[in-house]
């Protein structure tokens, strides 16, 4: 990554019993997940990032300069987007008039997102008569979200845009979030704390602690370590990326391939073939065996090179990363198991999946 492709943050800033040091390089594209238990500093890290926060340190997107030692860009001369937990729409203006608010504040010839794309993008083309009362909550924030990429930003920064709404609005904004990550060259550092958006949207993540950045990295890679505190569902697992390669129809089930394996899973109506999706395993669904056993249950038998062994934090447990071709997983066994079996890094096993979930 170059200075021009990527965003550099390093800040500081204090407040009692707390105090915020990070030094960051992100990538210009995809979405960057800010992520760790509720104090941990990722608001604070985002409003420095937007200037709303008086921090010493230095910020350069693509290679511009938003704050130096010696120069701050206030807020509104950085060229980005915020999308917060509340929409903040105008109660008294319409969808369109909402929508238009954002276009118009750009010169005709700095936008690089036509009105109708937007719109297009968040689904809100019958809605732009409506007024902001009358909508959902997801809907009142697909509006939101339209209305600031109507800006034409640099960088859209999104804190908790999803924690205000129930499961169902939650569900029906995630495809539309995933959908502006595969196409927009926007990049967007989006706040969380929940485990499943970020498996969901990801494709970079900052994990913080206490106002320090404890892993950060691509999302696969950095949840395949072995000292990582992420948890998927309360465990150590990876994501996968991969496509539908194949179905199964009388056994409900689908085939899923991946860079160096295949794996079924539960059929489920939304997934056809061709269709790109990530996958979770957890460690506590992998089982090792040094011979390839066909006379049990499990279906997805992949085979796979011990990459390391590590302690886990559970006294007696290890933590045992594999690699089937470059893809890593990772698999919770007994240290008396692991002794048992003779594994060690190097060496070639079974791993046996016991479940193997569709993310998105
Ligand atoms: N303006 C402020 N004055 C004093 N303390 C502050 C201020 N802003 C944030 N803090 C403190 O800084 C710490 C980090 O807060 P921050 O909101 O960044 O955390 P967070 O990780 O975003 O948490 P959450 O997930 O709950 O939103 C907290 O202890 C908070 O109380």
């Amino acid at each position: 990554m170059t200075a021009t492709d990527t965003i550099r943050a390093r800040f500081q800033c204090a407040f009692p019993g707390f105090d915020l040091d990070v030094d960051l390089t992100l990538p210009a594209t995809g979405i960057t997940a800010l992520f760790g238990h509720s104090g941990c500093g990722k608001t604070t890290l985002l409003r420095c990032m937007a200037g709303l926060q008086s921090a010493s340190g230095t910020m350069t997107v693509f290679g511009e300069s938003w704050q130096t030692d010696d120069i701050v860009r206030p807020v509104h001369q950085r060229p980005l987007a915020l999308v917060f937990q509340e929409t903040h729409l105008f109660p008294h203006l319409n969808v369109r008039k909402n929508l238009e608010f954002g276009y118009r504040r750009i010169p005709a010839r700095e936008r690089k997102i036509g009105f109708d794309h937007a719109v297009r993008w968040l689904g809100l083309e019958s809605h732009l008569a409506r007024m902001p009362a009358g909508l959902s909550g997801g809907e009142r924030q697909r509006v939101a979200i339209a209305r600031a990429l109507l800006t034409s930003p640099k960088l859209l920064l999104m804190d908790e845009p999803l924690s205000a709404l129930d499961l169902a609005s939650k569900q029906d904004i995630l495809p539309y979030l995933e959908r502006l990550r595969d196409t927009l060259a926007i990049p967007i550092v989006y706040v969380s704390h929940s485990t499943a958006e970020v498996a969901r949207l990801a494709d970079h993540i900052v994990m913080m602690e206490a106002g320090r950045v404890v892993a950060q990295g691509p999302l696969r890679e950095t949840l395949a370590g072995t000292d990582n505190p992420f948890r998927l569902e309360g465990d150590a697992g990876v994501l996968l990326e991969g496509h539908i390669t194949d179905l199964d129809e009388p056994w409900h089930l689908a085939l899923f391939s991946f860079d160096g394996g295949q794996l079924w899973l539960r059929r489920d109506d939304r997934i056809n073939p061709g269709d790109s999706v990530r996958v979770q395993v957890l460690a506590r669904d992998i089982s090792l065996a040094l011979v390839e056993h066909s006379d049990q249950s499990i279906q997805n038998l992949v085979p796979a090179t011990i990459d390391r062994i590590d302690p886990d934090v559970d006294p007696g447990i290890s933590l045992v990363r594999l690699l089937a071709g470059p893809t890593p997983f990772l698999s919770r066994l007994t240290t008396r198991a692991v002794d048992r079996l003779g594994l060690e890094p190097g060496r070639k096993v079974w791993m046996q999946i016991k479940s193997v979930a569709l993310v998105n």
